[in-house]
């Protein structure tokens, strides 16, 4: 294994502390690297990451080390904080002992917030898989008997239709009958009923937009929303 390999895979081992959520690009160049080892890179990215007798090691590094690359500026005798571009917090806050405050990384990426999720136990029988299989064999899932699922629809008669029994949507332009899919959405039937009567685009957009109900609804569709010009 080359220093560099060691020294980008110190880098990662220290990222995981953080959360995968983190992302580290690599050292720039400008940064004076005396030592290219662990301690040098992780006292450029997190301070507080190190032993509390490590800037000495580092500085003592600094003074015997001949090695380094011809990337790197000259070795400095003294421990040096990133450049204030790579690192403004730390460069901030450099003490004269040659110790540096650690630059704390913002809350968010110390503990990433799990999404909580409010997917909602569906009865037996009404997972996802067996809506696929209802669209496949249910022949009037709409409720048309007949009528042409191209009808212009008003927004009058979608708003007489907002009970559990017959229960139409508007999702960007078209109307479904979400009768029938109520007891199969993740999100639990009174969520979609919220939906009832109405154009409930906003609502699925701020829940889920990349759902894709063109498809999971497609044997629903009533009609196209009449939009009065
Ligand atoms: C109108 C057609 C709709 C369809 C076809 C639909 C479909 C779905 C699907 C497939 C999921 C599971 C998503 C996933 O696993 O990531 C879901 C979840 C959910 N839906 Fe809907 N939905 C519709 C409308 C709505 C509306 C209007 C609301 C809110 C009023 C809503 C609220 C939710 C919620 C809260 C969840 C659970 C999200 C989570 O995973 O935390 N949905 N829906």
């Amino acid at each position: 294994m080359t220093e560099a390999d060691d020294e980008s895979s110190s880098v990662s081992r220290t990222a995981e502390h953080f959360g995968s959520s983190l992302r580290i690009s690599p050292p720039a160049l400008s940064i004076p690297n005396p030592t290219n080892n662990y301690f040098a890179v992780t006292a450029a990215y997190f301070p507080s990451q190190l032993p509390s007798n490590a800037s000495n090691a580092i500085a003592d590094k600094t003074k015997t080390s001949g090695h380094g690359n011809s990337l790197t500026t000259a070795v400095p005798s003294q421990p040096v904080a990133p450049s204030a571009s790579v690192l403004p917090a730390a460069t901030e806050s450099a003490t004269t002992n040659g110790s540096f405050a650690a630059p704390q990384p913002p809350a968010e990426v110390l503990k990433p917030k799990p999404q909580p999720r409010n997917k909602v136990p569906l009865e037996k029988g009404y997972s996802q898989m067996v809506w696929l299989r209802t669209m496949q064999t249910e022949h009037d899932l709409a409720g048309l008997k007949g009528q042409s699922r191209r009808r212009l629809i008003s927004m009058d008669e979608i708003k007489q239709h907002k009970s559990p029994e017959a229960a139409w949507t508007v999702l960007r332009g078209r109307v479904y009958n979400i009768t029938p899919y109520l007891k199969f959405h993740p999100g639990g039937d009174d969520m979609l009923m919220k939906a009832a009567g109405k154009d409930c685009t906003a609502l699925f957009n701020k829940y889920h937009a990349w759902v894709n109900a063109e498809f999971l609804l497609e044997k629903c569709m009533v009609g196209l929303l009449d939009v009065p010009q």
